[in-house]
């Protein structure tokens, strides 16, 4: 990159949603405000790296359908989790899935163009002063350059008690046509099958999208591939901190149930959620705090 590379940040609206616009050269990145939700990644005349549905709801207090939203401080279905993540929380089977953080409005700490480098943002949601979650403080900082596209989402236990929590940077990928893709990466990886009765299992091959997929693989890989032949391209999800990860196509009928989600929107769609899931969740000592990276970019093969 040259001093010359246009890099710009800039404050604006998505539907009814406060947002920063992340620019380097020919590359943008798109992040809300709440959720700290980043909504769109990709390069100006291709196709996007990350999914937004067709229609997703832009509005206060829904998490958007698409992009990369954050789970915490706890993954999925509260009471499915480990004991020691819903202890203390009076009433875990209603609460909602995926966490509090994803429809909370997060506070600007710092947006910058650093010129010949990249376009930075930093935002960060407050511990609760009480209730079960006191204490635990989040920080997603968001990096746009020439290698990708950077999420570091940084969680921090201010409480006098140890704390376990979960938690995933849910990332929607925009493939091709996901019966044409194969990820790569988790082979002889174990995955609970949450679709088979959370029986444990363990990966052959390539990981193909033949129906439904709603896995949660202990990576033993911090890389995994989306290999896309529909598109021509490479997909490139790297974790750092991160010990497992949700694998998910809703398929033909889950498709329909779903909000914000057109009915064959799944064939286009894929998420590689980079996680602290299950026997992988994350303990956090008073005081302690923990980052969990995502780095993601497009590979092109010509
Ligand atoms: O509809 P949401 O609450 O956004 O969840 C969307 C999906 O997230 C994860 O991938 C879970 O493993 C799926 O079971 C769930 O359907």
């Amino acid at each position: 990159m040259t001093q010359e590379t246009r890099i710009d940040i800039t404050r604006t609206r998505r539907g009814e949603l406060d947002c920063w616009r992340l620019r380097v050269g020919d590359t943008e990145a798109w992040v809300a405000e709440q959720g700290a939700q980043v909504l769109g990644f990709g390069r100006d005349g291709r196709q996007p790296v990350v999914w937004l549905s067709d229609a997703a709801v832009l509005e206060p207090g829904k998490s958007v359908r698409g992009g990369i939203p954050v789970c915490w401080p706890w993954f999925g279905e509260l009471a499915r989790n480990p004991a020691a993540v819903h202890a203390g929380v009076p009433d875990a089977a209603h609460a909602p899935a995926h966490g509090h953080a994803r429809t909370r409005a997060w506070q600007v700490q710092d947006a910058q163009a650093l010129a010949g480098e990249a376009a930075v943002l930093t935002l960060a949601l407050a511990a609760d002063d009480d209730g079960p979650w006191q204490g635990l403080s989040a920080r997603l900082d968001v990096r746009l350059d020439a290698a990708g596209l950077r999420v570091a989402l940084h969680s921090r236990n201010g409480s006098g008690q140890p704390r376990t929590i979960s938690q995933a940077l849910h990332t929607y990928l925009q493939v091709g046509d996901v019966r044409d893709v194969r990820v790569l990466g988790l082979e002889d990886a174990r995955y609970l099958d949450t679709l088979a009765g959370w029986v444990e299992k363990r990966q052959e091959g390539p990981l193909h999208f033949d129906g439904e997929v709603d896995r949660i693989y202990y990576t033993g890989s911090p890389c995994l591939v989306v290999d896309d032949t529909g598109l021509g391209r490479r997909l490139v999800v790297e974790s750092e901190g991160s010990g497992s990860a949700v694998l998910w196509n809703p398929h033909i009928d889950k498709a329909r149930r779903l909000s914000q989600f057109s009915p064959d929107a799944w064939q286009q769609m894929l998420c590689i959620e980079t996680a602290r899931v299950m026997d992988d969740a994350l303990v956090l000592a008073p005081g302690a705090a923990h980052e969990m990276v995502l780095r993601l970019w497009e590979d092109v093969r010509l």
